[in-house]
């Protein structure tokens, strides 16, 4: 199956356009057909040995939204004091999460032993399942994206409050909390750069031919 050139632009615009949201978050329900779209795109990642490590948990409850909101509170105020003077500062007027405003949430787990000990592909570098994982979560943000809706990454959670608030058990582990919404907009660059945290640096002082260069 060829990917036409209107295709293409179609899939580039999503990519472009996605953004980590917290803030403009509408009350609009995602109806199960939307979720079920977006959990289907995060099942079809790349994983190792065809490991499928993942779980999705859905959160739509208000009270547990409200424990997680409690737990990241608590987290925030801990970063904050990680960072030295002005840089605390400007930290405290970021929104960083957008838990209770999403109407739903979604935890991201992996399953180390989903297939056994010994898994094709995570021989010799064991948290191959974890980046499979990971490759799941940026489908399922493109995904959301393609469906108009705003994904929230929080990752300012310690595991324990997850764990609790949603009954994970110990042997999964926790790859990361997204909040999920309908928005008014996206947002054309990203909350950080627009409020001067950090920039988009430029992509040709990345990439290296033939070997690594200073
Ligand atoms: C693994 C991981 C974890 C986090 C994030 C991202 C990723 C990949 N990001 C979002 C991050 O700040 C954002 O992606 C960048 O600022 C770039 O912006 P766009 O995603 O392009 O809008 C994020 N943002 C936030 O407000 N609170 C958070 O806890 C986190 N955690």
């Amino acid at each position: 199956m060829k990917i036409t050139e209107a295709e293409r632009d179609s899939f580039y615009k999503v990519l472009f356009s996605r953004r980590d949201v917290r803030r403009e978050f509408l009350p609009t329900p995602i109806s199960d057909d939307v979720l079920n779209r977006i959990l289907l795109a995060a099942h079809h990642a790349p994983s190792v040995g065809f490991m499928q490590p993942w779980d999705f948990i859905v959160v739509s409850s208000e009270e547990t939204k409200k424990s997680i909101k409690q737990g990241f509170q608590e987290a925030n105020q801990q970063s904050a004091e990680m960072f030295e003077s002005d840089r605390k500062e400007k930290y405290q007027t970021l929104k960083l999460e957008g838990i209770e405003e999403a109407p739903i949430g979604i935890c991201l787990t992996c399953d180390r032993s989903r297939t056994g000990d010994v898994v094709l592909g995570r021989t010799i570098k064991p948290e191959m399942d974890l980046y499979s994982a990971v490759c799941a979560a940026q489908n399922l943000w493109l995904a959301a994206r393609s469906e108009n809706i705003g994904v929230g990454w929080v990752s300012i959670l310690h595991d324990k409050v997850l764990r609790k608030s949603l009954n994970i058990p110990n042997n999964l582990e926790i790859i990361g909390y997204f909040c999920l919404g309908y928005v008014e907009t996206f947002q054309e660059t990203p909350d950080l750069e627009r409020h001067g945290w950090q920039s988009r640096r430029e992509v040709n002082n990345f990439i290296h031919f033939e070997k690594w260069q200073k």
